[in-house]
C-alpha cells in the first residue's frame, strides 16, 4: 500500500504515503525496522534517476534563502524538488534548527516540493542513515533533484558528501572564511562553490572567487591522485557568485551543475561514485552495527567497565584489553 502511494498515489496520497514511509523509516522500534528494510527494498528499482545535490555552508551564510530560490527556479523548468536536511545539532538538542519549514516559505508549500527537517535523534551516523532512506523514498515519488542540506561545521559535511552526487560549499564574500573552511578540509570536499551575497560585497565577491578558485586548483580535487586538473574531460571544483536574495546567478549556477553531470557521466565518474558511495555506506553501517552489538553483548558489558579503569590506570595496555574484550564477544 504504501509503495503504491509512494510510487503511483495522487499528489495528496503520496504526500502521506511519504511521510509515513519516512517515519517508519526513523522509528527504533525492530519490526518498524523489519517493514522498513522491506519497504526500501521493494522502492529500490525506482530509485537513482535523480539528482542529488549537497549544500552546506555556516549558519547564517543564506543557504535557505538559496534552497528556495533555487527550488523555484526548478520548478519552474519543470523539476520537482526534494530537500532533506542533516543537522548535527538535533542528534544532542532533539530539536532541528534546519529543514524548519518556515525557513523556506514559498517552496514549502508548492506541490511540487517536498521538504523535511533533519531527523532529531541517534548518533551522527544514524541521522544520515536515515536521511539516506529519506532521499530514496523522495526519488521513488519522482523528485528528479533531492537537495540535502547541513551546516558547515563537523562530520555532517563528509556525511552529506558521502551520499550526493555534487556538494556544494556556500560561502561569504568576505576573505578569511575560505581559509578556514580550507583548514578543515571542506574545501576538498567542494565541487562547487559558491560566493554569496555577491550583492553586497561585489568586488570582496570577486576578490574571494579569484582566491578561491585558485586554492582548489593547488588543493586537487578531493585529494584525489588520479585527478588531472588540465583534464577537460573530468570536472574542475569551480567557484561562482551569487545573491540568492535577488535570484541573481541562480541560473549560472544550475548551467555548472548540468555540466558537471554532463561531464562526470560521459567519464563514468558519475555512476563509479554512486557505486563506491553504495559501498561504504555498507561498511559504515556494518561497523555500526557490530559496534553496538558489541557494546550490548553480556560479557563484553559485565567486563567492560573494569577493562577501561584497568586501561585508564595503566595496568593493562590498551591493545591487550581490546583482544580480551573481542574474546568475549566471540
Ligand atoms: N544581501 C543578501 N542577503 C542575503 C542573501 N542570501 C541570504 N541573505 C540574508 O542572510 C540572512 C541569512 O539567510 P538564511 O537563508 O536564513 O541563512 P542560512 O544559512 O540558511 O541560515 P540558517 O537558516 O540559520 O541555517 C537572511 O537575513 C537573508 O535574507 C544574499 O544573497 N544577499
Amino acid at each position: 500500500m504504501l509503495l503504491s502511494g509512494i510510487t503511483e498515489g495522487n499528489p495528496t496520497v503520496q504526500r502521506r504515503a511519504m511521510a509515513k514511509a519516512i517515519t517508519l523509516l526513523e522509528s527504533t522500534r525492530a519490526d518498524h525496522r523489519l517493514q522498513a528494510d522491506e519497504l526500501l527494498t521493494a522502492l529500490l528499482p525506482h530509485t537513482g534517476r535523480a539528482l542529488r545535490l549537497g549544500i552546506s555552508g555556516v549558519p547564517g551564510v543564506g543557504k535557505s534563502t538559496f534552497i528556495e530560490a533555487l527550488g523555484l527556479y526548478l520548478i519552474e523548468q519543470g523539476h520537482r524538488v526534494a530537500v532533506l536536511a542533516i543537522d548535527p545539532s538535533s542528534t544532542v538538542s532533539g530539536g532541528s534548527i534546519l529543514g524548519d519549514k518556515t525557513r523556506m516559505e514559498r517552496l514549502s508549500v508548492h506541490e511540487r516540493a517536498y521538504i523535511r527537517p533533519s531527523p532529531s535523534s541517534g548518533t551522527l551516523g544514524g541521522v544520515a542513515e536515515k536521511t539516506r532512506e529519506a532521499m530514496l523514498v523522495c526519488e521513488a515519488a519522482g523528485y528528479d533533484i533531492v537537495i540535502v542540506e547541513t551546516v558547515g561545521v563537523g562530520q555532517s559535511e563528509t556525511a552529506v558528501h558521502g551520499m550526493t552526487d555534487i556538494f556544494c560549499l556556500l560561502q561569504l564574500p568576505n576573505a578569511g572564511d575560505e581559509l578556514q573552511a580550507i583548514k578543515k578540509g571542506v574545501m576538498e570536499l567542494a565541487d562547487l562553490v559558491v560566493i554569496n551575497k555577491a550583492d553586497l560585497e561585489p568586488l570582496a565577491a570577486t576578490r574571494a572567487q579569484l582566491q578561491i578558485q585558485s586554492s582548489l586548483r593547488l588543493l586537487g580535487h578531493h585529494g584525489n591522485p588520479e585527478h588531472d586538473p588540465h583534464d577537460d574531460r573530468q570536472w574542475q571544483p569551480t567557484v561562482v557568485q551569487l545573491s540568492a536574495l535577488q535570484g541573481q546567478g541562480v541560473a549560472e549556477f544550475w548551467q555548472q551543475v548540468s555540466r558537471f553531470r554532463q561531464l562526470q557521466t560521459d567519464n563514468g565518474r558519475f555512476a563509479a561514485k554512486r557505486q563506491r558511495q553504495a559501498q561504504s555506506w555498507m561498511w559504515e553501517r556494518i561497523e555500526a552495527g557490530l559496534r553496538q552489538r558489541f557494546r550490548d553483548h553480556p560479557a563484553v558489558k559485565a567486563q567492560l567497565d573494569h577493562t577501561t579503569e584497568q586501561v585508564l590506570q595503566g595496568q593493562l595496555p590498551a591493545s591487550t584489553a581490546a583482544r580480551q574484550l573481542l574474546e568475549l564477544f566471540n
